[in-house]
């Protein structure tokens, strides 16, 4: 699909024609060709434009074709037809040129891009290197260290970069199609040898070998296992020390190990789901694309604590005015100090202007009387919260959206303070709200359509990653990661260590071990929690074993710990010792080791060796299988959705691509096989029982994760 006229007498444009991005499919790259041969036998045309329909350059190949047999001339030699063209061939850049649309561009002679075009190579997001010849005519271009650095890490830079970098000649901000018409006619004629790529020396830094070295060591400690960024530094490393021929060669080689690789299957597969979640639908049928979002002008934030802040901060930098509230006189200063300094770092990074003057600060709640949408961020505590939802009902004017940014609490009961339940809906952000991607909107039985896509549209417009669930206990992420936790908890009782099961979880690809990260983010903020459900207090006068809750196996470990004042990194003690309060390296606690001895000792537990399979097994099993009970009672419409929420929400290994597929990775029939033998081990941990949904999709053959939501939507009907 492209399509070919002349224009200004002389010059022959071609013109991607693949909407919504022009990705590279079979019939574009067809196309492509089939016009160059036009292009160049026309005997009126002396250069050629090559230009993407609908003001998108090309967003690269077609990932929908990944996993299907490739037909059609390969990218490769499509663009080494345009690079060996006997007639200058110029890539206007609009829009976007990512993966194979730049290495499309850098087999052009010429390149000129929109001031507000962006480019890069992205491929590694995807499990992948770029495979066209980007690997081998971008460092020839720009440089090892510069084509390095947009390799491995695949981030896209604006025109104004590329033309710094020298990867396009000219930025214009005009017309580019005609802008480049200009540039072709200018340069009709003129010889090409030197503006064929492939066949520049790549400029060898004197320390090549210590260069790559260093660069190995840094991908390798940010990959945390992805394999993508140790491949894209070797077939860079190729276009350094190889001639081109050799050089894509070696490209190619490392394409193939990576392509069929499961790592990039689970980065492709997120790569859909991102954008999946945002096609949300609820069980009583309101779905995005019959829901319109109310019209939002103004918001407000009750409550300026840590998360209020981030909030704050990231309402602000959308360009919508905010009213920020807080009661408290110091704390509001102290918000208002910290919300300035955040903003103006912000702005500093992504070098425009701060937005301080977007927003308003009060003490006083009927500062908000004209919000559109309301944000409620205090205290984690449910009467302090309806009280603030009945001022809000008495302050707000009618039609007001009212959101909650509650981690847990039912979203129904505040709801239920208003007169306008319909109005009510959870928007829980991460921690810090202002950075973290994830925004879990949380839709109790009463919320409208209109309010669930409001918060959506929200999050969007705050450039989060939004996922709609429904109301429960933890919703999705924290109702999942309280089993990932516990069973953490008995696996210290049953003999492991805090290090053992960290390190197993970190070698799986976690950025932090459960231990670590929960001294990170504080032992008492869990404490606060499981009190708050009457499970925090290990008083025995009841006479009930102190690790029996409600009928269930519990373990008090963390309750025990917090008791003593351990509260992890910000008292210098948790589950590891740091050199102080608020330190940040965790080292191993001689007195936490003896303090699980004698904790097993006393209640007669004997410690057995643990590996780290069943460190994973245990903590990622259970976790999964809470996920399907998720995905059964319809908290969550389908896998995606729960995995895009771990990936961006709690550090989930990417290149695992989240819980669900890593269950259909690993195969559902063994994971419902280790569960059945845990649950045999525990009887006494009711949740290990296998989920029924987990046994229908094992008893129909277990298909793949793309189709789970089919038998999820036929419930009962297999077995
Ligand atoms: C040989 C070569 O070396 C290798 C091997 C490669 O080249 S590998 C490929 C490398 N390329 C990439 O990594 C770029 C991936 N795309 C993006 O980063 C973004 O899409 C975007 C271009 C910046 C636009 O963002 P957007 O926010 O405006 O819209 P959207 O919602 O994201 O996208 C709009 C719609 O287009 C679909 N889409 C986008 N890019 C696509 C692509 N490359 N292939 C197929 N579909 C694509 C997407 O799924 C969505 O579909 P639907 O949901 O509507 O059905």
């Amino acid at each position: 699909m492209a399509q070919y006229s002349r224009v200004s007498g002389t010059v022959g444009l071609i013109t991607l024609q693949n909407p919504p991005v022009n990705a590279l499919c079979a019939a574009v790259r067809q196309g492509i060709v089939e016009m160059l041969k036009k292009a160049l036998s026309d005997s009126k045309v002396k250069s050629v434009v090559i230009c993407g329909q609908n003001g998108i350059f090309c967003g690269g190949a077609d990932i929908k074709e990944f996993g299907m047999n490739m037909s059609g001339p390969p990218l490769v030699q499509v663009i080494h037809a345009i690079e060996d063209a006997n007639k200058p061939m110029v890539a206007a850049i609009e829009g976007v040129a990512l993966g194979g649309g730049l290495e499309l561009a850098l087999g052009c002679h010429y390149r000129i891009a929109h001031s507000k075009a962006r480019l890069g190579l992205p491929e590694v997001i995807l499990g992948l290197l770029p495979a066209a010849g980007g690997t081998q005519r971008l460092p020839r271009l720009i440089g090892v260290p510069a084509a390095l650095d947009l390799i491995t890490t695949g981030r896209h830079v604006i025109a104004a970069e590329a033309l710094q970098l020298g990867i396009v000649d000219q930025v214009t901000d005009h017309k580019t199609v005609d802008a480049a018409v200009k540039l072709a006619q200018s340069v009709a004629g003129k010889p090409l040898d030197a503006r064929r790529i492939s066949t520049y020396p790549c400029a060898r830094p004197s320390d090549l070998d210590a260069l790559f070295e260093g660069e190995m060591q840094k991908v390798r400690q940010r990959a945390r296992g992805a394999i993508a960024p140790v491949a894209c530094v070797q077939a860079v490393q190729a276009a350094a020390t190889l001639p081109y021929t050799q050089g894509i060669e070696r490209e190619k080689e490392l394409m193939v190990t990576l392509f069929t690789s499961g790592q990039a299957r689970a980065l492709q597969y997120l790569f859909f789901s991102q954008r999946a979640v945002s096609k949300w639908s609820t069980p009583s049928g309101a779905r995005w694309d019959t829901s319109k979002p109310g019209p939002i002008h103004k918001v407000a934030v009750i409550g300026l604590g840590t998360m209020g802040r981030g909030i704050t901060v990231a309402l602000a930098q959308t360009g919508l005015s905010v009213v920020a509230v807080e009661t408290q006189e110091k704390q509001l200063m102290g918000a208002k100090k910290a919300v300035s300094n955040m903003l103006e770092q912000g702005a500093k990074r992504r070098g425009v202007a701060p937005t301080l003057d977007k927003i308003s600060y009060s003490p006083n709640i009927q500062a908000i009387a004209d919000a559109d949408l309301v944000i409620e961020a205090v205290f984690e505590d449910m009467a302090l919260k309806k009280q603030v939802f009945q001022q809000l009902a008495a302050v707000c004017k009618p039609g007001t959206f009212l959101c909650t940014n509650t981690s847990s609490l039912d979203v129904d009961q505040l709801a239920s303070q208003t007169r306008s339940p319909e109005l009510v809906v959870g928007m829980h952000f991460f921690a810090p709200a202002h950075v973290m991607k994830l925004l879990e909107v949380v839709y109790g039985p009463r919320t409208s359509p209109q309010a669930v896509a409001t918060a959506m549209e929200l999050g969007k417009k705050m450039g989060k990653v939004s996922v709609a669930v429904g109301n429960c206990q933890g919703f999705v992420g924290n109702r999942m990661l309280k089993l990932y936790l516990e069973q953490a908890f008995f696996l210290l009782e049953e003999g492991a260590t805090p290090e053992l099961v960290d390190r197993a979880l970190e070698e799986f690809g976690f950025a932090m071990g459960v231990f670590r990260m929960s001294d990170l983010s504080g032992l008492d903020v869990g404490w606060k929690v499981r009190k708050g459900l009457m499970l925090g207090e290990t008083d025995v006068s009841s006479g009930q074993s102190a690790r029996i809750r409600q009928g269930c196996r519990y373990s008090p470990l963390g309750d025990l710990l917090c008791e003593q004042g351990r509260f992890g990194q910000k008292t210098g003690q948790g589950w590891y010792q740091y050199d102080k309060p608020g330190g940040r390296v965790a080292s191993s606690d001689p007195w936490l080791h003896s303090f699980l001895e004698s904790y097993r000792a006393k209640h007669g537990l004997v410690a057995r060796h643990i590996d780290h399979q069943e460190v994973l097994e245990r903590c990622l099993y259970a976790m999964i299988n809470e996920g399907f009970r998720i995905l059964e009672e319809g908290i969550a419409a389908g896998p995606e959705d729960i995995d895009v929420i771990y990936v961006f929400g709690y550090s989930w290994p990417r290149h695992r691509g989240g819980p669900m597929f890593y269950a259909d990775m690993v195969g559902l029939a063994k994971v419902l096989e280790r569960l059945e033998h845990y649950q045999q081990a525990h009887p006494d941990v009711p949740y290990l029982q296998p989920c029924s949904l987990l046994r229908r999709l094992v008893a129909s053959g277990s298909p793949p994760i793309q189709r789970w939501r089919e038998v999820i939507k036929k419930p009962h009907s297999q077995l």
